[in-house]
Formats: C-alpha cells, structure tokens, sequence
C-alpha cells in the first residue's frame, strides 16, 4: 500500500484499517532504511499514526504543516512523495534527514535546530491572515523543544495575537535522554503533592476573601477531585491564551482523526497535547529510546549497532569526557553543564559519577551559558559542553554575560566542523568567526585527541573565557599521555621544518597537512607544518618567522572561510607589513554545506590531503 501513496491525498481515500496497516508498513520501511543509513529511528517511529492523522484532516501543502527539529518527519517525507528516494535518506546527494523546502512543497520550513516551530508557524498564520488566505497552520512540536526558551517566546506572542494556529505537543517525556525540568514534570503530571497543596491553599485564601468565592470554595471543596482536575497541564497554556485540548493518546488514529476534524476550524491559538511512546513499534527503539533517538547503522532483526571490523580510537567526546571526569574529581570546582544532550557531548559519565556537579537545563543554551557565568561568579570552574552548531543560539550570553566580565567559562565545542549525515542546519562551520571576534576569549583546536586532553587541562589554568574546538569523530588512535601538560598561551607547535612553504593547519587538519607534506616531499617540495593549537591568541612571531622565511603560506580549516583562523594570519600579515608573501586559505567557502559523509565533502571541499598538496603544488609555482 505504502508504494502506492503518491501524495497525502492518496490516503484521505483510505479507512481506518487501512490506515492502520499503512502505520505499520510505514514503520516497517522507517526501521528497514535507517538501519543502513542510520538516523532519527525513535522520533521517526512514536509519530507515524499523528502524521498519517494530519495529513488525512489538513490539506498540505495548501495548509502549512511544521515538524519541529524535524528528525521526527520520516514518515511526512514517505507520504509526500519520497517514498522512491526514501533510500537515499542523509547519504551525500540524497534526501536530507530534515525537512527541507528545496526538496518538497509539503516541506514549509527547514528545521534542524529545535523549537522553531511555533514562531515560524506564527509568522505564517499571520502572514495568511493579512493576504486572506485559506490555509491552515499545524506546528508539531516534541516536550523537549517546548523546554527551549524560543517556544515559549512564540506561545506568547501567539497567545497575544490569537491568530489562528495548532500547536500539537508530541509529549513522549524523552528530549534525547529523558525529559528534564519543571515543564516536563507538570506536563507528564508528576506533581508533587506539595505543589497541589499550596495551590489549594492560595485558592481557598483567595476565593475565602469574597462572599461568592466562599460559596465557589465550598463547593470545589466538596468535589475535591474537580480540585485536582483544575490542576491540569492545560493551565500553564489557558494562561497563555491557548485552548488546551487533551491529553489525547497519540497512536491512536480514530481519536487523533476525530480530534484534528473537531479543531480544524476553530477559532485562535489551540494547544493539543498528545502522548506517544519514543520508538513506538519497534521493540529495541522502544525499550531504548535514547540510543535509538540518532542512530548508527544496526541489525534491524536484533537492533545491535553493526560492530566495527576491528578496534577503533576513541572519539573527541569520549577523550572529552573520561578527561573532565579525571579532572572535576580533582578539582571539586569543576561543574558540567549540558542543554538537553548528555549522550552526545559525552557527560553521561560526569552525570553518573559526579551527579551534585552535573546540570542538565534542557534544551536552552542561552541559559546554558549565563547559569555557568553564574556558577564561575561563585568561585566554581564550569564546563559548557554544546555542540558548535547548538552554541549559536548563545551568542550574546557569550559576549555578554562570560566574556565582557572574562569569567573563567571553559566552552566545550564538539562537532566543530563538518559534522556529515545531519547536513547543513548542524555542521559547526562559524564558531571559529563568530568567537574570533569577542574580546578576552581563548580559543583553541586539538590537532589529536591527547592534545584535547591537554586544552583541557590548561584551560582550567587559564583564568579567563575559554573555548576548544573539537570535531565530531574519532581521534588518529595515539598515545593518552597520562600526565597533563601546561601548554603556553598563544603559541603555536612546529611539527615539521622545511624551507618552501608554510602550511598552518588547524585542529584535525594537521593530520591533512602531515600526509599532505608526504606527497610534496616526493615532488621535492620541503613544506613546514605547524599545529596552529592557538586560533586566538594566534602566535604572531612563529607566524611571521616561517612566512617571511618560506615565502609562502597555506592555512586549512575546517571552519567558513570568512573570520576563520586563516582571516587572521592575513590580517596579521598585513598589519605587520610582511608583504612579500603569498598566501592561501582553504576552509569552508562562503554558501552552506550540504549533507553527507565526512570524507566525501572534505573531498568536495578540498579540504583532504591531496587537494592541499595541489594548492602547495599551485602557490609555488606563482
Ligand atoms: C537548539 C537545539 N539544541 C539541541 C538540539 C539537539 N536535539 C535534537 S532533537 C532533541 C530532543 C528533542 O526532544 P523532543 O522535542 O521531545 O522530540 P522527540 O525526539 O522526543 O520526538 C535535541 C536536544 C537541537 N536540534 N537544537
Ligand atoms: C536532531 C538533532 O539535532 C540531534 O539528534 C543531532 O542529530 C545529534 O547529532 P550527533 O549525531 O552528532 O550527536
Ligand atoms: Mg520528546
């Protein structure tokens, strides 16, 4: 049946048996595909009857239909015309994991980052409205992406401007790992019986202050369960001026059907709280939901991740982590902050081991950053450990509230770089620029996963903002030295001498330019390379020692081009007037990257060994 589905309108035709035997046959493709490509198996999984329910009910792409963060829009893109390209599903060239508007009409809004979702959606409803348009706007968005400070900035807006707008809350209780923060516990109703009793309390005070509410009072009083009944999630969004509907079962697809036809036409913003389990129908996502939330490529029978052929080095956030666990039990300062991504920044272990000291917020890197300048205030050492891409939403708290007063904040920076599958809205390509750019900040990039070891050490020596860039991956499998290292402030590493040209190679990339170095030396070439360690302070002397003495010089980054780590060396030499030198920057190029494996778009990029030996080849024949 699932072949046949050409568009959404194919499954309007379609009756509830049908319907059901659709879920099941889209799941069974959804576990069957991303066991090979990997992906978002359990978001995917806990939403095909909601999806099916809400293309049967609307009419996309006449009527907007967003998917917050978007991991979870598989079966959108099966039921929308991408069932034939579902295969190519985040491989380089393919369908991106995300919704996309350059790939279909059904997709309205690119997401990727969470809790987007409702702003956007807000904007398009008033859009409508003021060209007169006829076209409804649904929003799905997860309990996690509700714990983001965004969301709620759109659910009060949208609550002031009563557009018409359906917001529906995929409320699973699991953000990656589980759900964290008060909003979490008022939604799932684990309300602690201390907060219903001060509830009651205030209410009775302030229904006892009038003859009418004493009347009121006794009445709740006698019903005591209507009380509790008051107390529902709903409150917290009939505050916000949203009619909350449910919660409702969310798997079931009669009821989600019936619910959608009853609200499709009414009036102002309706929030609809729908439950569904993570990973729902496939026992293993089911009975693992964090593992199964982004997932490697596994054994569909078993759900096992298919094992490497042979032993592999450690990955950056694995070095990251045993290496801030080793430390913080030394240094009862140290305190790990994470929004909303224990699994993926490695802290797991600090979570487990050191729980006083570890600090899940939710999906809220904002507030990441300015509850760590409130624990540095303190006299503690607090680690923001959020990916390059994540760290964007923090900017000013950067500046603002670390930076203007250099608070001893050490930025933790994974997925630095190209990050692969997940495509553009993740790869970490501006960190280097936009931190470039802010006063007091160190930054620095580990050119293997034991220098990582020691950024780490010396960053907590360092009494000042201070941010290591690591990339997403695994490390060249070297030695851990076990006795930590002091590296000095702003200076670089050389680690081949040579007297043509001077390539400075930053983070992983010194690897590239090491290999790059063994290609040219069978052309005869003789290139420096030197691990640039510092991207600020950049270490100006060695620099313009090896420019002026080469003649030539190469930077390679894996970051944009533009405000990289190869703006600066330019700008150094020119702002020391060392003119005869010519210079190259290789980097990510000023448009947005596409989706795909590692190796491929560095390939693309010229960002891999041979490329960078061309460019020697080519800068020293000018
Ligand atoms: C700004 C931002 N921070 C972090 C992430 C990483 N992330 C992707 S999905 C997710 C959890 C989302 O939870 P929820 O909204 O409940 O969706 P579910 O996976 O449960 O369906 C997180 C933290 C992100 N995409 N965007
Ligand atoms: C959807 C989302 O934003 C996260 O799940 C992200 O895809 C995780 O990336 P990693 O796989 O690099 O941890
Ligand atoms: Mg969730």
């Amino acid at each position: 049946m699932l072949e046949q589905i050409q568009s959404p309108r194919d499954i309007k035709k379609l009756n509830l048996k049908d319907l059901n035997t659709l879920s099941k046959e889209i799941r069974k493709k959804i576990v069957e595909t991303v066991s090979v490509t990997g992906g978002h198996l359990a978001p995917s999984l806990g939403v095909v009857e909601l999806t099916l329910a809400i293309h049967y009910v609307f009419d996309a792409p006449l009527d907007r239909i967003i998917w917050d963060v978007g991991h979870q829009a598989y079966a959108h893109k099966l039921i929308t015309g991408r069932y034939e390209s579902f295969h190519t599903l985040r491989q380089y060239g393919g369908i991106s994991g995300f919704p996309k508007r350059s790939e279909s009409p059904y997709d309205c809004l690119d997401t990727g980052h969470s809790s987007t979702s409702i702003s956007a959606g807000l904007g398009m409803s008033t859009g409508i409205s003021l060209q007169k348009k006829n076209s409804k706007v649904v929003v799905v968005i997860g309990d996690g992406s509700m714990t983001a400070g965004l969301a709620f900035e759109g659910l009060n807006n949208a609550g002031h401007l009563k557009k018409d707008l359906i917001v529906i809350l995929n409320d699973n209780e699991m953000s990656i790992s589980p759900n964290v923060g008060a909003l979490s516990s008022f939604l799932s109703r684990k309300l602690t019986g201390r907060l219903v009793r001060r509830f009651k309390q205030e209410l009775e005070s302030f229904l006892k202050r009038s003859e009418v509410g004493e009347n009121i009072w006794a009445v709740l009083k006698r019903s005591e369960e209507s009380l509790k009944g008051l107390f529902t999630p709903g409150m917290l969004f009939e505050a916000l001026q949203f009619d909350y509907i449910g919660p409702i079962p969310g798997h079931n697809i009669e009821v989600l059907i019936e619910t959608l036809k009853n609200i499709k036409d009414l009036d102002g913003p309706i929030l609809l709280h729908v439950i569904t389990k993570k990973g729902k129908g496939y026992p293993p996502a089911e009975r693992h939901p964090e593992r199964f939330h982004g997932t490697g490529p596994f054994d569909p029978i078993t759900g096992e991740p298919k094992k490497p052929a042979k032993k592999l080095p450690p990955t950056y956030t694995e070095v990251f982590s045993n290496t801030l666990v080793e430390l913080a039990k030394e240094d009862k300062r140290i305190c790990a902050i994470t929004a909303a991504m224990p699994s993926g920044t490695g802290l797991k272990k600090f979570q487990e081991e050191i729980p006083e000291r570890f600090f899940d917020v939710g999906i809220a890197e904002q507030h990441a950053v300015t509850f760590a300048a409130g624990l540095a205030l303190e006299g503690l050492k607090p680690v923001c450990a959020i990916y390059s891409t994540f760290l964007q939403r923090a900017y000013d708290q950067i500046i603002h509230d670390v930076c203007l007063t250099s608070l001893p904040v050490v930025f933790a920076i994974d997925r630095g770089g190209l990050v692969g599958d997940d495509g553009p809205t993740h790869h970490g390509a501006f960190d280097l620029s936009f931190l470039r750019a802010v006063p007091n900040l160190v930054i620095m990039a580990p050119k293997d996963e034991n220098e990582l070891r020691h950024m780490l050490y010396t960053g907590f020596k360092l009494d000042c903002p201070v941010a290591i860039r690591y990339p997403r991956g695994r490390g060249l499998g070297v030695d851990l030295e076990k006795d930590f290292k002091t590296l000095e402030c702003g200076k670089a590493e050389v680690i081949e001498d040579g007297n043509d040209v001077t390539i400075i190679a930053v983070g992983h990339h010194v690897q590239t330019a090491l290999t790059a170095r063994k290609i040219l030396l069978k052309d005869g070439f003789r290139p420096t390379v030197i691990n640039a360690r510092f991207v600020k302070p950049i270490d100006e002397d060695l620099i313009i020692h090896y420019a002026k003495m080469t003649g030539h010089v190469i930077t390679i980054e894996e970051n944009a081009l533009i405000g990289g780590f190869g703006s600066a060396v330019s700008e150094l030499l020119m702002d020391k007037d060392v003119s005869e030198v010519k210079m190259r920057r290789l980097g990510l190029p000023d448009r947005f990257i596409e989706h795909g494996d590692q190796s491929i778009l560095r390939e693309t990029l010229g960002l891999d060994a041979r490329s960078l030996a061309s460019a020697a080849r080519e800068l020293l024949r000018k």
